[in-house]
């Protein structure tokens, strides 16, 4: 589902590789954290399955294409088959929660009756049911992220990437998270995510690839935050 063959990037006017000939291949359904001391190269890593960075050199195919090769008007539908949750949520907060999630599907053409039946079912999954009309500052913290994680998973990615998710979040409530996007990945979702959270990494027991320095130096199945 995503690999990444030989990739270095070294951002203009840095001297040190972000990564550093990085060879990792994530299977479909996989669920991987992406671990290691700060900037190491994790945002850098899911930046390139973005495209939102290319690499210096190697390459790096997400379900089957190169996305160097990738005209940049595909970049947009290759977009829509990966769905993103940050650590700051990113909500519209001018908008109520059912509004957020709809405007996913609004942006690329969903049609009204579809987004009528879909928004309250995964509102409905991430255990929001009844709340769609508050506001996100009406949310606690994990309820706001419960709505970030209904928006990137309502059109069915293929891939959910999450980039420190549980950052802003206490341990209680990341547990939540956690089993959230444990169900998503059941799902047959390929889920990556970037943490500093020892504690989930250890009680979750999936893959662990650790990076130091941009080198991955760790790849490990069923694998816990530290050595
Ligand atoms: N846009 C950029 N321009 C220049 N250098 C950058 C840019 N983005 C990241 N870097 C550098 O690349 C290296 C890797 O950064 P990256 O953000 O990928 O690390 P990280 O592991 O995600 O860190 P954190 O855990 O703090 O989010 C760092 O040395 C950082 O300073």
């Amino acid at each position: 589902m995503i690999r990444f063959e030989s990739v270095s990037k070294v951002y203009d006017n840095q001297r040190r590789a972000a990564l550093n000939e990085v060879d990792v291949e994530i299977e479909k359904g996989e669920f991987v954290f992406l671990v290691g001391a700060s900037g190491s190269g994790k945002s850098t890593f899911l930046r390139l399955i973005l495209r939102e960075q290319r690499p210096t050199t190697g390459r790096v195919f997400v379900a089957g294409r190169e996305l160097n090769r990738l005209h940049s008007w595909k970049i947009p539908s290759m977009r829509r088959q990966i769905g993103t949750v940050f650590q700051d949520f990113r909500l519209l907060p001018n908008k109520t929660v059912h509004e957020n999630v709809a405007f996913a599907l609004q942006v690329i053409g969903k049609p009204a009756s579809v987004i009528r039946r879909v928004v309250p079912e995964v509102l409905d999954l991430v255990g929001l049911d009844g709340k769609g009309d508050r506001m996100p500052d009406e949310l606690s913290g994990g309820e706001q992220q419960r709505v970030a994680v209904a928006r990137a998973f309502v059109n069915r990615p293929k891939i959910l990437i999450a980039d420190e998710p549980t950052g802003n979040l206490d341990p209680a409530t990341s547990v939540g998270i956690m089993k959230l996007l444990d169900r998503i990945n059941r799902s047959d979702t390929t889920v990556l995510m970037a943490t500093h959270d020892s504690t989930i990494v250890d009680q979750m027991r999936k893959r662990v690839i650790e990076l130091d320095e941009g080198i991955v130096v760790r790849d490990q199945s069923r694998g816990v935050y530290g050595y």
